[in-house]
C-alpha cells in the first residue's frame, strides 16, 4: 500500500481514519492524532483506527481518540476497521478475529453492496458489571442505581465495561443541550480514574432505546457503537427491555443482542467515505 495511504468511513455518522502501521512515515504522537483528527488543519474525524499486528488474531487494531488518547475498545471502529480489511484486500474471508486493547473480537461481513462490505456484525465480548474492573470508585460491588453529584446537579447512573468504560443515564427525555453541558462533566469526574464514555437513554418499547452520547476523548458524536452495547446491557440488566433491541442515535440505528451471560452481539451498516494519501506537507507539520 502507499505511504501514508488513509481510508475515511462512517459507522452511523461516527467516523474514523484508517491507517496501516507499516505504511505511515511518521510517528503517531499525541500532537499527530489530534492535529489528523483537526477538521481544519487535519483530515478531520471522530478518532484513528490504526492497524497494527497481532500475535493472537487474525488482525490487531489500536483506537485512537482525537484527544490523543487511546481506547480499549469501539464498535463502530470494528465495524469500519472490519469493511477496510474486506475492502482493500487484507481479506477475503468474510468472518475473522481482530485482537483490541480491550480483548480479542470476531467480525462478520453479512452483507454487501456492489461487491464491498456494506453490514458487518461484531461480537463485543461480555459486558462487566464489577465497578473495580469498569473502573469505578464505587464502595458497591456494581455501579447501578447509584447517585453521582456534580457541582449543580446529581444524576442516578449505571456503569459497565464492554472493553471500554460507559456511564449511562436514565431519561425520560433527551436534551443535547443537557449532553453537552453535563456529559464532560460526567467523563472527567474523579469518580472514573479512566475518564468514562456517558450515554443519556431513553427506553421508547421493550425492543427501542434512542440515545445521545457524550464520548471519552471525543465528545458529543452521532453514534457510538460499545454506547450502544452498554446502553442495551444496562436496560437488559434493569429489566427494561427484551435482549434483542435497537439503538436509536442521531446517526442512525444498531442492532444489539444480549445473551443470557452478557455475551453482545452488534450489528450494523458502514460506508466508505473516501481515500488518499497524507501530503507531505501534512508530514512536516506533525514534526515541528
Ligand atoms: N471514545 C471511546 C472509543 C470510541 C467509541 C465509539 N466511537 C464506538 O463506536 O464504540 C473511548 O474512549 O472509549
Amino acid at each position: 500500500m502507499m505511504q501514508n495511504f488513509f481510508v475515511k468511513s462512517h459507522g452511523l455518522g461516527n467516523d474514523y481514519i484508517v491507517l496501516n502501521q507499516e505504511d505511515i512515515t511518521f510517528e503517531l504522537t499525541e500532537k499527530a492524532i489530534i492535529r489528523i483528527c483537526d477538521v481544519h488543519f487535519g483530515i478531520g474525524s471522530d478518532g484513528i483506527l490504526l492497524k497494527v499486528p497481532s500475535e493472537n488474531a487474525d488482525f490487531g487494531l489500536r483506537i485512537l481518540n482525537p484527544d490523543g488518547s487511546e481506547a480499549e475498545k469501539s464498535g463502530n471502529g470494528l465495524r469500519i476497521f472490519a469493511k477496510y480489511l474486506y475492502d482493500h484486500g487484507f481479506t477475503a474471508e468474510k468472518s475473522f478475529s481482530i485482537e483490541t486493547p480491550g480483548g480479542l473480537v470476531r467480525a462478520e461481513i453479512t452483507e454487501e453492496k456492489n461487491g464491498k462490505a456494506f453490514m458487518i456484525k461484531v461480537d463485543m465480548g461480555k459486558a462487566i458489571f464489577e465497578s473495580k474492573k469498569i473502573p469505578v470508585n464505587c464502595e458497591k460491588e456494581e455501579c447501578i442505581g447509584d447517585t453521582l453529584e456534580l457541582e449543580y446537579r446529581g444524576y442516578e447512573i449505571n456503569c459497565v465495561s464492554v472493553g471500554n468504560p460507559h456511564c449511562v443515564v436514565l431519561t425520560d427525555e433527551l436534551d443535547e443541550k443537557e449532553i453537552k453541558t453535563f456529559g464532560p462533566q460526567i467523563e472527567t469526574n474523579p469518580m472514573f480514574p479512566n475518564r468514562i464514555n456517558v450515554q443519556f437513554a431513553k427506553v421508547v418499547s421493550p425492543t427501542e432505546v434512542e440515545v445521545m452520547i457524550w464520548e471519552r476523548g471525543a465528545g458529543w458524536t452521532l453514534a457510538s457503537g460499545s454506547s450502544s452495547c452498554a446502553v442495551a446491557c444496562t436496560v437488559v440488566k434493569r429489566g427494561l427491555t427484551e435482549r434483542n433491541l435497537t439503538i436509536k442515535m442521531p446517526g442512525g440505528n444498531l442492532a444489539i443482542e444480549i445473551d443470557e451471560d452478557w455475551e453482545i452481539r452488534m450489528t450494523g451498516e458502514v460506508r466508505e467515505i473516501g481515500s488518499g494519501t497524507l501530503s507531505a506537507e501534512l508530514i512536516e507539520d506533525l514534526e515541528l
